[in-house]
């Protein structure tokens, strides 16, 4: 997506994988499991809040430093190493999955992937009977994704219907568990092994 610093494969800690491998099995007959994105390094993560912070501060200057601040964090986490706070997706706790058909091709869930709008919160197609069909059917495909990750063990951020967690401090937060697993982690490429070993 010509991100800096982005890397093309798709990494998560191994707990995490199996449960994914899990949520995949358990869906039914034609739909799979795509993953958008997995373990972030912490420059892109850097990269994606600067963005959407200067595009959000562009398209309302009347909002003051804290309300810039809240607006951004709705969608992108503020970047950190932070031993006891880091950001999500830097632990490879975390993830961002939608449903797919057997094409391939991601099932409409009402709003795009990262699309930073208030119907991307999870449970903003719940409660309107009103609607039409296609509203329907992508509020029953947010459903079916959502209890499929909570049933593996995964928590949802409530701002976005495509993120999960486990093992990092947002499901610590949202699962009530004294404390997340996953601290912020890099990876282990041959040149690291080297510094270590050499
Ligand atoms: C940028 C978006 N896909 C995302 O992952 N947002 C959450 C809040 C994050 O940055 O951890
Ligand atoms: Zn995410």
């Amino acid at each position: 997506m010509g991100i800096p610093g982005a890397v093309d494969e798709c990494y998560v800690r191994e707990g995490v994988y199996r449960r994914l491998l899990a949520v995949a099995r358990s869906l039914p007959e034609g739909l799979s499991l795509l993953v958008l994105d997995g373990w972030r390094p912490w420059r892109v993560q850097q990269y994606l809040f600067e963005t959407l912070q200067a595009t959000i501060q562009t398209n309302h200057p009347e909002l003051d430093e804290q309300a810039l601040l809240v607006r951004t964090r709705e969608f992108v986490a503020q970047p950190s190493t932070e031993p006891t706070a880091p950001s999500p997706h830097l632990t490879g706790g975390a993830v961002d999955v939608t449903l797919c058909d057997v094409d391939g091709l991601p099932l409409d869930m009402g709003t795009l992937f990262d699309e930073a709008v208030p119907a991307s919160h999870a449970d903003a197609l719940e409660g309107d009977p009103g609607q039409d069909d296609a509203w329907r059917r992508a509020r029953d495909n947010r459903r079916l994704l959502y209890h499929a990750m909570h049933a593996e063990g995964f928590t949802n951020l409530p701002s976005e219907w495509w993120h999960f967690d486990l093992g990092d401090q947002l499901w610590a937060h949202y699962g009530e568990y004294a404390s997340a697993r996953y601290g912020p982690a890099e990876l282990d490429t041959i040149e690291s092994r080297w510094r270590r070993q050499l």
